[in-house]
């Protein structure tokens, strides 16, 4: 099996790998953080995102260590959309926040990030937007000005967030494009809402919050399980703009998973599979579990590696296996595999 190399592109960081949040001449913009602090964000650059044997684990109330992350490895590259799919629980949401540096201060993480190629900037609890000004992070909770229209709360947000240098009228074309793109202008005039004040649909509100994200085009963005609507559109923007995309991803349907190049499969916080999405098809039929025709690829993984429908799963060669067992197998098997070498 055989998968790209993860190679670095040109580091921004300084001697000790950090990035700096100062500008050198003539390689980033100023921009405001929306908090009034200036930060820089690198001009063309693109980021390449490594993780290597993270670890997150978690301290129950008897102070019991409880295993979130079991040794990932991975990379996310420019240009690209990485989808993360699992079932419930298997750790998608805990990675993000880790590569993104959100994790909560309960947790413990080891292993490293490295961002094209060097250590990650992010000392632990630091604010990820301060340090980092081309990172997008949408999560499952957006949050909004209630008080604002969508046009309003756009036009603030372009205003503030893309750099000064670029022309009013420029910053309000970008604004008015992705609007329609992002299929928001029947809502334009509408008020956001919240508690008590009716306004945009849970809908509109994601698709706007990610919206306000993806219009100062970042170069690292994090997406927790966005609308299926919007993905295409993210994909191509990623492509269009050599964005590097992490997007956690519930049950994609077949139309959906096929717009994926790159996969990360995880389950009870194990990678189960990790490399281009169009090899996952050989992955799974050489270790004995063939996509019955007919049937969603990702449909497949899921219910290959989901121990919430425990029931002994049917192996291609004969014979039934716990999942448990199925993904344990499925996780040797990726390990000592060719992608996963690549990878490291
Ligand atoms: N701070 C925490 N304390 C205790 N357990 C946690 C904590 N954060 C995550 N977990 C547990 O770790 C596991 C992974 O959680 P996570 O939210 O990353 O899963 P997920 O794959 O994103 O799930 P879903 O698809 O349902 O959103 C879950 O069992 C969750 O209960």
């Amino acid at each position: 099996m055989e998968a790209e190399s993860c190679a670095a592109s040109p580091g921004t960081g300084d001697e000790f790998g950090r990035l700096s949040t100062q500008p050198e001449e003539g390689e980033a913009d100023l921009v405001s953080d929306g908090s009034g602090q200036m930060i820089a964000r690198p001009k063309g650059g693109t980021v390449s995102l490594t993780w290597e044997d993270l670890c997150v684990t978690v301290a129950d109330e008897q102070h019991r260590c409880i295993s979130i992350l079991q040794g990932l490895t991975g990379c996310a590259r420019p240009g690209e959309v990485l989808a993360i799919i699992g079932p419930s629980g298997c750790g998608k949401s805990t990675l993000l926040d880790a590569l993104a540096g959100r994790l909560s201060r309960k947790t413990k993480r080891t292993g490293q990030i490295l961002l094209n190629g060097r250590k990650e900037p992010l000392a632990y609890g630091t604010s990820v937007r301060k340090s980092i000004a081309w990172l997008g992070c949408v999560t499952q909770d957006d949050v909004l000005t209630w008080t604002l229209t969508v046009r309003e709360a756009i036009y603030l947000s372009a205003q503030l967030q893309l750099p000064d240098s670029m022309p009013l009228l420029e910053k309000k074309q970008r604004a008015d494009t992705t609007i329609k793109e992002m299929g928001l202008h029947d809502a334009i005039d509408t008020r956001i809402g919240g508690l008590g004040n009716r306004g945009l649909s849970n809908g509109q509100k994601r698709r706007l919050s990610i919206y306000l994200e993806i219009s100062t085009r970042p170069k690292l963005l994090f997406l927790d399980e966005p609308r299926r609507g919007l993905m295409r559109r993210i994909v191509s923007l990623a492509e269009q703009n050599k964005m590097t995309v992490l997007a956690s991803i519930h049950q994609p349907n077949s139309e959906v998973f096929e717009l994926y190049k790159s996969l990360c499969l995880l389950s009870l916080g194990r990678t189960v599979y990790f490399g281009l999405s169009s090899e996952a098809t050989q992955f799974f039929p050489l270790n004995g579990f063939p996509c019955p025709s007919l049937q969603n690829p990702s449909d497949h993984y899921l219910r290959t590696i989901n121990t919430d429908f425990d029931e002994d799963i049917e192996q291609g060669f004969g014979g039934k296996q716990s999942t448990e067992g199925v993904i344990k197998l499925l996780v040797s098997s990726y390990v000592s595999s060719n992608t996963y070498r690549q990878i490291q």
